[in-house]
């Protein structure tokens, strides 16, 4: 089975990467690749590290040009994907990068991204329990943020093992990678290549309700997150420290093996997620260019807190990684096909 796929906001960097995994999945044609501002442009001119592709010319962004395809995936800025995937046929399978259809709380949505919620869609964190069965043979899919795979993959197991108490506080630093492509001056390089700095401090990140969201689902309550992201100095990666206090009922001396043991069970048979042997520590240049998780934990006695820490790179596994790999799913294909796990560097 050959399916035939559209990348709408194919300029950007999640477009990028997404059409970096898909010319060499092996059940994929590449169709219609489109862009706003740089439509008109052959793709090599935006994305040299695709040179299979660089004679393929833009498209305008419309239905018109993505209609027609078996699988159409969204790159565009957050409320560009509602209006757009209602003009495509039913059973077209939509996989939206964006935010638009991932929180389930229209409160919550309409707090932290100030517009009308569109909906809610599956949730591509297959990982998650129940996850996959809703994208099997799901026709839209909501793709996580960035963050918050980072995030759950690293603390929703101590949850649903009944082990923390329903409170987490999490520290992240992502690459700038993660802000898009388009102009910003925080970005240039002279502001970030040698400093770090926090932002959206205090709750008022955008991804605080879609932390929640994973962390209350696995827990089977809800769980309060405390989330600080950090910009880091560096194209791509997130590494996520995450901590929770322990259960009442969970003695600080046994913790670790028990937390160790729900990890094992959680992750024994996932293909992306890699808790590594005691003692290592996750990097993001481990993971770099591929669809891993790393995943490692710790408790300290003293502070009654579980640590865990997970490193992945926000344009694969944090983007268009968890998209292919949930199209995998829903299409009843191989869930790894086209996906890779070994990273490039050092
Ligand atoms: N970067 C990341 O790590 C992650 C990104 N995402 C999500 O993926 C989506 C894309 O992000 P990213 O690739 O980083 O962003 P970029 O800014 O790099 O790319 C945005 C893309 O959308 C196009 N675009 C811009 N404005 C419009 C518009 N008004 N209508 C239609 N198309 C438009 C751009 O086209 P042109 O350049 O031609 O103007 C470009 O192709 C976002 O929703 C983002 O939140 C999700 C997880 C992680
Ligand atoms: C470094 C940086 O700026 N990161 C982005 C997160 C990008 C991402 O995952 O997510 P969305 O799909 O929700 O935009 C931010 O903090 O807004």
């Amino acid at each position: 089975m050959t399916v035939r796929v559209a990348v709408a906001g194919a300029s950007g960097y999640a477009g990028g990467e997404l059409l970096r995994l898909l010319a060499s999945h092996p059940g994929v044609e590449i169709g219609a690749v489109t862009a706003h501002t740089s439509a008109g442009r052959p793709l090599g001119s935006v994305q040299p590290h695709l040179p299979e592709l660089a004679d393929r010319v833009l498209l305008d962004t419309s239905a018109a040009a993505l209609r027609g395809h078996d699988v159409v995936f969204l790159a565009l800025p957050h409320g560009q994907s509602a209006a757009l995937a209602a003009e495509l046929e039913p059973g077209t399978l939509v996989v939206d990068c964006g935010a638009d259809f991932r929180l389930r709380d229209p409160a919550a949505w309409e707090r932290f991204y100030g517009s009308p919620h569109a909906g809610t869609w599956p949730y591509g964190l297959p990982e998650l329990p129940g996850a996959r069965e809703e994208l099997k043979g799901a026709t839209r899919i909501a793709v996580p943020g960035c963050y918050p795979t980072a995030v759950t993959l690293a603390l929703f197991p101590a949850y649903t093992a009944r082990l923390v108490e329903p409170e987490a506080v999490v520290v992240a630093a992502s690459g700038t990678s993660g802000a898009g492509r388009s102009l910003k001056p925080h970005l240039l390089g002279a502001e970030v290549m040698n400093s770090m700095s926090p932002y959206g401090v205090g709750g008022g990140h955008r991804h605080t309700p879609e932390l929640v969201q994973n962390l209350s689902r696995a827990a089977g309550e809800r769980v309060t997150v405390s989330f600080t992201p950090t910009l880091a100095p560096m194209p791509r990666g997130i590494l996520a420290t995450c901590s929770a206090r322990l259960g009442p009922d969970v003695p600080a001396t046994e913790a670790e093996d028990a937390v160790r043991a729900a990890y094992e069970s959680a992750y024994a048979d996932e293909p992306f997620v890699r808790l590594l042997p005691p003692g290592r520590w996750p990097a993001t240049a481990a993971v770099l260019g591929s669809n891993t998780a790393q995943v490692q934990l710790a408790v300290d006695p003293d502070a009654r807190r579980l640590i865990c820490v997970s490193a992945i790179d926000n344009l694969t596994k944090g983007t268009a990684g968890g998209a292919v790999q949930s199209m995998n799913i829903a299409l009843g294909l191989p869930e790894r096909l086209g996906l890779p796990t070994n990273g490039v560097a050092p």
